[in-house]
């Protein structure tokens, strides 16, 4: 019997060079137990991979501002502090990074995302001004409304489909995990891992990326 999953998806299921590593597409549906993706990414996007890797759509999107699992889909908080935030933040100068059509932000519910290119220090002055969190993912800077996290997704998510959150196991990369490896039972951070994400794992994975993954997915069976 393997273990539930939590999996991040940028940094843990991906590429270095960036994309979906498409040994996902073998695991994933091969995995003879629940599922989670669990990301800081657009609702819309861990719902599209879970549809073209054809498993069942279980999702934490936003850092937990989205969890859609079991035909339901929860909008924990709304996105109003962290929009004044990304307005302020334009108006000032700043540039959120992603273009006219700004597909990153085009369908998020709950936060707004900025790219690393951004101006930082100016981000993390209006955020600070406007009560809301700067979470960094190594993707992307996300304004997040305080106390959302993927944790509390997790525990949402665990009772949506009959588990407790200790049954699952995690597989993280950056400070956007932690919440999720402490609602866990079992947690694994890649080894291109943030201090944080490493600080907060029960293991660190030697492979890097999606060889990390497999790694730990292994050392499951
Ligand atoms: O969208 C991001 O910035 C990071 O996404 P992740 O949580 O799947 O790593
Ligand atoms: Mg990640």
């Amino acid at each position: 019997m393997v273990p539930p999953l939590v999996l991040d998806i940028d940094g843990t299921l991906t590429r270095a060079s960036g994309g979906i590593d498409p040994r996902v597409f073998e695991a994933l549906p091969a995995w003879d137990a629940p599922v989670v993706l669990a990301t800081g990414k657009a609702f819309p996007y861990p719902v599209a991979l879970c549809h073209f890797l054809h498993v069942p759509e279980r999702v934490i999107a936003e850092h937990g501002g989205v969890v859609y699992v079991d035909d339901e889909v929860r909008v924990t908080v709304d996105p109003d502090r962290p929009r004044a935030a990304a307005e302020a933040f334009v108006d000032r100068g700043g540039d959120l990074g992603w273009g006219a059509a700004d597909t990153v932000n085009r369908w998020r519910e709950t936060e707004v995302a900025v790219s690393m290119d951004a101006d930082e220090a100016l981000l993390r002055a209006v955020a600070e001004e406007f009560g809301v969190d700067v979470v960094d993912t190594g993707y992307a800077y996300h304004l997040v409304t305080p106390e959302v996290e993927k944790g509390d997704g997790v525990r949402a998510a665990a009772e949506a489909v009959g588990y407790e959150p200790t049954d699952f196991v995690a597989v993280g990369d950056s400070e956007n995990d932690v919440s999720t490896f402490e609602a866990v039972g079992e947690s694994f951070a890649v080894a291109n891992a943030d201090d944080r994400a490493r600080a907060a794992a029960d293991h660190v994975t030697e492979g890097a990326h999606m060889d990390g993954t497999l790694e730990a997915l292994a050392s499951l069976r």
